[in-house]
């Protein structure tokens, strides 16, 4: 990767991908060359003709030179006037305003993304606000919901229980030798929307729109996945339209033996690739990241990564109060939400506490966090049997719970204690939400909240939007403008009746997975370590200018990613070199920085040449 930028002339193009370890399979990549005619850099195909036009990662509509078309053999192909960019991004941008929904656009992103990839990652660069709420939360949880209907094209890879012994051939199905970053999902728990089976594919594909536009990372170089074990959606499993498989899921050891045979494929192919573990539901994901993570290079996502940015949220905070970060071990947090999100972010809390140094144990951070599920808090069984209270036998059965959930069990308040009761004995200073469940931060809860502490920090972090604990409007009204708010997917702005603004963030692992997947590619980190996660959260909690802190402003704005992950990228590389992790070689006197930053991909046309040979 390290090299990956470097123009390279052909012949040592050849000598590095052998360097790199790199094979040919199948149709070989299309490469960075120098061509000494153009004395520019260009990208040498073995396509030619109509395949370059319907080739997304090639194709440049209308804006091939005559040069070109010549070249290629599509001249007559395409229409006459050669139109460059520009004027390219003019009409898919009026295209797209004439959209008249969100869904509607989302679908035509993802037409223009299947035509012409450098067009579409410029068009999302130059209006990522915009367009991050379409190919991301929220859009992309109606377009999961609804994948099955608006289907057009396959995108990625889908592994399904029909393809159990196969997987180590098929891997070899997709066309590119070159995959740095994959994402991978059963669909078991698609954001606060529950089991949608194959219809999650879109969430893989737009966290590597992300991990492209914002991290980087070259278009041809992703891969999302799904893994077809099945769905218990009874809705999908009855719709004629569904795409998956209309079984029930596959369990316990048929279900990790399945993955086992996934990883173990992919990473024959692709030993350096990231893999990244998403929206699989608990206790799943931790089990498969326990499993993996001192194996291949992988992480979870929505595990650690949302741990690193929510973590950076709550340091801010204490800054936009006027606190220390490291103040971090005075905070009474109630996590509403004990799955792996929640549990996820707590310990990245707890592991910054330890390592602030301000707590004597782990058992101590453990106490400075109230977790609470759908049952209550969790608490000591034996003290809510004396208070016999009703709600409590209203509630349900508890699984049990397993040993990282049981380390934030309060021994000395009842167990199942609801949020209200909870908030009036605990008087937190932050409250986060990782339930998936609308409405769960009452008015009631955060007013009370509100009268212990003078900038309570409330976090309602469930996608997407119609999903958020709570609105933004709802938490600066029942705070009287005083919280300090952020929201897994975005909110607007709130005027506030004093005529004051109360700012909104989006504390969503969108601010860090890019920019870790580029420190792990450009290091060629073989692990991810735990300081990845704490470095992640440290950059990003010191982004912020002290203005923007004073009115609540935690973060950049979505619109500034790019620059968010290439701080995190190099930060995270930086940390991968000094932990010993890092395969790719450094040459004397490189700045990591510098190497980071030319590693990212830039959405640009370069002369396209044809020769056999590749
Ligand atoms: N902002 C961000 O970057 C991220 C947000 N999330 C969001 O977090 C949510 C949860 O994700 P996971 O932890 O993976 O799901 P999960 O299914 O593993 O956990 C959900 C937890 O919420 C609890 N819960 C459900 N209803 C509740 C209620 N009424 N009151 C209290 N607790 C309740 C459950 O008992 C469970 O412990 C999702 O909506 C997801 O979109 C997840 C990852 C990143
Ligand atoms: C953001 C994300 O990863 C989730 O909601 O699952
Ligand atoms: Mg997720």
């Amino acid at each position: 990767m390290l090299l990956c930028r470097r123009t390279l002339t052909k012949s040592n193009w050849v000598s590095s991908a052998r360097s790199l370890g790199l094979r040919h399979y199948g149709v070989p990549p299309a490469v960075a060359a120098s061509d000494p005619r153009l004395d520019k850099t260009v990208q040498v195909t073995a396509s030619k003709g109509v395949n370059i036009i319907h080739d997304p990662l090639l194709s440049k509509g209308t804006a091939f030179s005559l040069a070109e078309r010549e070249r290629l053999s599509i001249r007559g192909l395409v229409p006459p006037r050669c139109q460059e960019m520009d004027k390219q991004l003019l009409r898919v941008k009026r295209n797209l305003d004439d959209c008249r929904t969100p869904l509607a656009k989302f679908v035509f992103l993802s037409a223009l993304q299947d035509r012409n990839e450098t067009l579409f990652y410029r068009l999302l660069i130059n209006h990522l606000e915009e367009l991050a709420g379409i190919i991301y939360t929220p859009t992309v949880g109606l377009a999961c919901l609804r994948s099955h209907s608006i289907y057009r094209r396959s995108r990625g890879m889908y592994f399904s229980t029909q393809d159990r012994g196969a997987m180590s051939a098929m891997v070899y199905n997709w066309p590119h030798d070159e995959v740095d970053v994959i994402v991978v999902t059963d669909g078991s728990r698609v954001l606060g929307l529950g089991d949608l089976g194959a219809n999650g594919m879109q969430i893989p594909i737009g966290k590597l729109s992300l991990y492209v536009a914002a991290g980087g990372i070259r278009p041809r170089a992703v891969l999302p996945v799904v893994l077809d074990v099945g769905t218990n959606n009874e809705s999908l499993l009855n719709d004629p339209l569904y795409l998956g498989m209309g079984h029930p899921r596959i369990e316990g050891e048929d279900y990790y033996s399945f993955v086992d045979e996934w990883v173990t494929a992919v990473k024959s192919r692709w030993p350096n690739a990231l893999i990244q573990f998403e929206d699989f539901k608990y206790p799943h994901a931790y089990n498969l990241l326990n499993k993996y993570r001192n194996k291949v290079t992988c992480f979870n996502d929505d595990i650690q990564s949302t741990s690193s940015i929510t973590l950076a949220g709550i340091l801010a905070g204490l800054k936009a109060r006027g606190r220390k970060q490291e103040d971090l071990n005075q905070e009474r947090i109630i996590c509403v939400g004990a799955g792996s999100a929640g549990v996820g972010v707590c310990e990245g809390i707890i592991d910054c506490m330890v390592a602030q140094g301000r707590v004597r144990s782990r058992d101590e951070a453990y106490s400075r966090i109230w977790m609470m599920d759908q049952h209550g808090l969790l608490g000591n069984p034996a003290l809510s049997a004396e208070e016999s209270d009703q709600t409590v036998a209203r509630k349900g059965e508890r699984t049990q719970l397993d040993e990282r959930q049981q380390c934030y069990v309060k021994a000395d308040l009842p167990d199942r204690l609801t949020l209200e009761e909870v908030v009036e004995r605990v008087k937190p200073t932050a409250i986060l939400g990782l339930t998936g469940i609308r409405g769960v931060f009452s008015e009631k809860a955060i007013r009370t909240m509100a009268k212990y502490e003078e900038k309570p920090i409330v976090f309602p972090l469930s996608n997407p939007d119609t999903h958020a604990e709570c609105t933004a409007e709802e938490a600066f009204s029942w705070t009287d403008g005083r919280a300090i708010f952020a929201s897994g997917s975005p909110f607007a702005d709130v005027t506030l009746p004093n005529g004051r603004i109360g700012r909104t963030n989006q504390c969503n692992n969108s601010y860090s997975f890019p920019g870790l997947g580029l420190g792990i590619t450009v290091s060629r980190a073989n692990e991810v370590t735990p300081t990845m996660f704490l470095e992640t959260a440290r950059v990003i909690a010191d982004m912020a200018s002290p203005a923007q802190l004073k009115e609540g402003t935690l973060f950049p704005g979505v619109a500034n990613l790019r620059d968010v992950a290439l701080a995190v990228g190099t930060r995270v590389c930086e940390v991968a070199y000094e932990e010993g992790v890092a395969t790719a070689k450094l040459k004397e006197g490189e700045m990591l920085s510098e190497v980071v930053k030319n590693s990212m991909f830039q959405p640009e046309y370069v002369p396209l040449v044809h020769h056999s040979y590749y």
